[in-house]
């Protein structure tokens, strides 16, 4: 078989042809043989028996025309290397712009978070703003009338509650006297009189330049000239500042039923505007409704 492979190639020209195994001259002979001439076979052995190497390596290159080639295909395995080379690069350039962007991110984030925090901040500061005084940090008039005076009340409620309007007494006095610097301070301290004087629940409002009023919700008339009583007396014992002492009017209401706040409002107003008419340093009482 080996003889007609060789006799093939060399008849078609396949020289070029490469055979990747192995066949080397250390191959041994064999020789096929047809029955009728079996007998031939002791002899046949002999006769290979009795061939020499050097013998036996020339039949072989005779009839065995195919060469080894070892033949590692280089050039394929540059290619492989090559190709894994530009993965391996393009993955770690990948990681790498993963990486800056990844910082890059967290860097943002961190300024994002600090916008936002920054951002709560002024919102809370606006939030307070828009419903405190500035000066005093009580409750402004916009916090009250959008709490108390537009926001429908439940007409249900049958607990007492009472307005109070506290208004100081020649307060253009002081500024005229002492500057308007002082006139601040004392009602910055009288806010903080204010608060600490009444209930939790209480709420105390700025309602105009020296005017305050006190919403008290379930206290009874009685009660609500009892706290006047209290304010005034504590003002006039309270040293403001630079030896400055104030007094102040007071008018309460008492909410009757299904009367708007507003409506309970203007009769606290009038019982102030009677208080100061009496003289000031005063407390007086609406007890009854206004028609409008
Ligand atoms: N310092 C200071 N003064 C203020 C402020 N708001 C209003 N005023 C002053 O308060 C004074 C109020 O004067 P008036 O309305 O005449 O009342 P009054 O002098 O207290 O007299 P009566 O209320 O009638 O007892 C004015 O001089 C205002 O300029 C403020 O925020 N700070």
């Amino acid at each position: 078989m080996r003889g007609s492979a060789s006799t093939y190639i060399k008849q078609r020209g396949l020289t070029e042809l490469k055979i990747a195994g192995w066949g080397g001259p250390a191959d041994e002979l064999r020789y096929g043989i047809t029955q009728e001439l079996q007998h031939l076979i002791p002899r046949l052995n002999y006769a290979l028996r009795g061939i020499s190497e050097q013998q036996r390596l020339a039949i072989y290159n005779k009839w065995n025309n195919v060469s080894v080639v070892e033949d590692i295909d280089y050039q394929v395995a540059i290619q492989i290397l090559g190709i894994l080379a530009a993965i391996i690069f393009v993955l770690m350039l990948r990681n790498y712009n993963i990486k800056i962007y990844s910082q890059a991110l967290e860097v943002k984030n961190k300024q994002l978070e600090e916008l936002r925090g920054n951002l709560e901040r002024k919102n809370q500061q606006l939030d307070f703003l828009s419903a405190h005084d500035p000066l005093t940090k009580l409750y402004n008039r916009h916090y009250f009338n959008s709490q108390y005076i537009d926001k429908k009340q439940d007409e249900n409620n049958v607990e007492p509650m009472c307005l109070i309007i506290m208004d100081v007494d020649y307060f253009k006095l002081i500024n005229d006297n002492f500057g308007h610097n002082t006139g601040d301070i004392v009602l910055a301290k009288l806010a903080e009189l204010l608060i600490n004087t009444v209930r939790g629940s209480d709420v105390v409002t700025r309602w105009g330049g020296e005017e305050f009023i006190i919403l008290c919700p379930k206290l009874a008339l009685q009660s609500a000239c009892e706290l006047c009583q209290r304010l005034a007396i504590q003002i006039q014992q309270t040293q403001f500042t630079d030896g400055v002492k104030i007094t102040c009017s007071f008018g309460v209401a008492q909410r009757e039923a299904n009367e708007s706040i507003l409506m309970c409002l203007d009769r606290a107003d009038k019982a102030l505007y009677r208080a100061k008419d009496g003289g000031r340093n005063q407390t007086c009482i609406d007890t009854k409704a206004v028609d409008f």
